[in-house]
């Protein structure tokens, strides 16, 4: 089966190319960045909140192809790619989590960027402790 999927938007960061990118859970304080929705998806943002914190799945456009053991920058060891967050995988999704600060328009601004400019976003949802199963404790610093 092949899945066909429409961008609902594009990220508009600071960050132009993989090398000015932060790396892998170090996403810069204070940095911030936008995502620009297509007018068409823009009804579906109404609700966002400023300050509410995110879940943004977008596809890493600019990775070419995909390797199913990789070095983890966590643990400095080769692991299975689905043990790690590199953006070479089979089919290429990121998962970022973000803080909105303002909606301008059709513009989420948000903090906790780690996208390349240009990255098409594919998803938003909301955040929060319920994303746990009930009989798995959140960490201790789990956001509300
Ligand atoms: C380690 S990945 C983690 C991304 C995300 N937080 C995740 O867990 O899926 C972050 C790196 O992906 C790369 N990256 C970001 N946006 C990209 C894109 N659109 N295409 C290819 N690589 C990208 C950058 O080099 C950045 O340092």
């Amino acid at each position: 089966m092949e899945i066909l999927m429409k961008p609902i938007g594009y990220i508009r960061s600071p960050y132009k190319d993989k090398t000015a990118a932060p790396k892998q859970g170090t996403p810069s304080e204070g940095t911030t960045a936008a995502i620009e929705i297509l007018e068409e998806y823009k009804e579906g943002i109404a609700d966002i909140k400023e300050g509410e914190y995110g879940i943004i799945l977008f596809y890493f456009h600019k990775s070419e192809g995909y390797k199913l053991t990789t070095l983890s920058a966590k643990s400095n060891k080769i692991m299975g790619v689905f043990s790690t967050r590199s953006p070479n995988r089979p089919n290429g999704i990121g998962m970022s989590i973000v803080r909105f600060i303002k909606k301008e328009n059709n513009r989420l601004i948000f903090e906790g960027v780690d996208m390349l400019d240009g990255t098409p976003v594919l998803d938003i949802k909301p955040y929060s402790k319920e994303l746990c199963p009930k009989d798995i404790a959140p960490p201790k610093d789990f956001l509300s």
